[in-house]
């Protein structure tokens, strides 16, 4: 369907308010403060609370276009319907880690939902040093049950198709196959680096073994269809504290390759265990053990239970589908340190190290445990990335 954009309407503070009121989402005589918080690269989010009872709404906005990259990057507004019905969706597998969805307008591109200010980014967090002890199995949990559920396993086949048909989201997956599967490993291409990393950056587009296994992760990416992804499951699309995760932002769901949402996540890590010093790195690779057992526990339990496949108790069968997860997991992940630190659209962790050299180490390591992980993806496990990063990090740490 084609939207019509002369019904859109940017909010403003004082409109966001109007419409909150008008939808009966706080109190028409409630004193209420409005705030446009949005630091993502995309969208409009819009904080609302009561001053009195000072309980909050999110409206959260699209706009025609890509926020960061301005009215020449035109963007299809359908990503905010796709966000929210894939709130909707995983809240059904995973209602302890999606946020609530209020109400939401296709045409005006809003979502309203649960707002989730008493947490943290969980990106932020660990760079503050914050420990987060049930994150990592948490999004073990997420991602083995969404993946579990959406997919030809749990769902009739064409049940699934029809899932996997509205979630049809070629705009936003486009930005991902550019962003993080092309640009950055073509010289000629925009990037975004400092020029101190322009040997590393060459040694990643010289280097033939590398290119080719990203044009084979960018075919799966491009082609298979295991399951609904959240798309885009970096640790700023994660709000957290000691005790609660809540998954936000899935304006890129899409049926994909379930290696992708785990390979984000642990590259989002990973750029905690490259600037981090050595006990903090301890920390990061009980996160990485965590999030992966879970995952497999996680999975093997629904698998062993729920699984409706006539080949579910076939030997051998649910071994094939874990390690194919985890090779494709691998080179994802590969893919988003390398596009992380000389693509476009950069992450805290590696650019709030203000010493520069420390900064440029730090960078030179993520390029090179990218292409290894990209290379090595087949043979891997967390015990050898983990003995990986030991050997390439070199060192020089941020201050943590
Ligand atoms: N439900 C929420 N509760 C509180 N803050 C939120 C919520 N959703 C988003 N935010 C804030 O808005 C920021 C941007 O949101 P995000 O969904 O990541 O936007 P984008 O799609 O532009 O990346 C988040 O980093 C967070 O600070
Ligand atoms: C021009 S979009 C680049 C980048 O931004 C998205 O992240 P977010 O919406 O969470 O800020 C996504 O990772 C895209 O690849």
């Amino acid at each position: 369907m084609t939207l019509n954009h002369s019904n859109f309407e940017l909010l403003s503070n004082e409109t966001a308010i109007t419409l909150a009121k008008k939808l009966g989402l706080v109190k028409t005589d409630a004193t209420l403060k409005c705030r446009e918080i949005g630091d993502g690269n995309l969208n409009y989010v819009f904080h609302i609370t009561d001053t009195a009872t000072k309980k909050g709404i999110i409206i959260k906005q699209a706009v025609p276009y890509a926020k960061v990259l301005g009215e020449s990057w035109p963007l299809t507004l359908k990503r905010a319907a796709i966000e929210a019905n894939a709130l909707i969706h995983f809240k059904s597998y995973c209602p302890e880690f999606v946020p609530q969805v209020y109400y939401s307008d296709e045409q005006l591109a809003i979502t309203i939902m649960e707002d989730l200010s008493h947490l943290k980014i969980a990106r932020t967090g660990l760079i503050d040093g914050d420990k987060f002890p049930l994150l990592s199995k948490h999004i073990g949990e997420y991602v083995a049950k969404t993946a579990f559920y959406t997919s030809d396993l749990h769902l009739e086949p064409s049940a699934k198709k029809e899932v996997a048909r509205n979630f049809t989201n070629p705009e936003l997956c486009k930005i991902t196959e550019v962003f993080v599967f092309t640009d950055p490993f073509f010289e000629e291409l925009p990037g975004d680096y400092e020029v101190e990393l322009t040997d590393a950056a060459k040694s990643i587009w010289n280097d033939q073994e590398v290119i080719l296994e990203v044009a084979k992760l960018k075919q799966s990416f491009e082609t298979e269809q295991e399951a609904l992804l959240h798309g885009d499951l970096h640790t700023g699309s994660i709000f957290a504290s000691d005790t609660e995760t809540k998954i936000i932002d899935p304006e890129f769901a899409f049926y994909g390759p379930v290696g992708f949402d785990l390979g984000q996540y642990t590259a989002n890590l990973l750029f905690q265990a490259v600037t981090r010093n050595p006990a903090g790195k301890e920390e990061i690779f009980t996160h990485l053990q965590e999030f992966w057992d879970t995952f497999e526990e996680t999975y093997t339990s629904l698998w062993n239970t729920q699984n409706k496949s006539p080949f579910r108790q076939v030997n051998g069968y649910l071994s094939y589908v874990l390690t194919k997860f985890r090779k494709d997991a691998y080179g994802f992940a590969g893919c988003e340190l390398i596009r992380r630190t000389i693509g476009l659209s950069h992450v805290a962790d590696l650019n709030v190290i203000e010493d520069k050299e420390t900064r440029i180490a730090a960078k030179t390591t993520t390029l090179k445990i990218g292409a290894f992980l990209i290379k090595k993806r087949e043979e891997l496990d967390v015990p050898a990335v983990i003995e990986a990063l030991k050997q390439h990090t070199l060192p020089t740490y941020s201050t943590l």
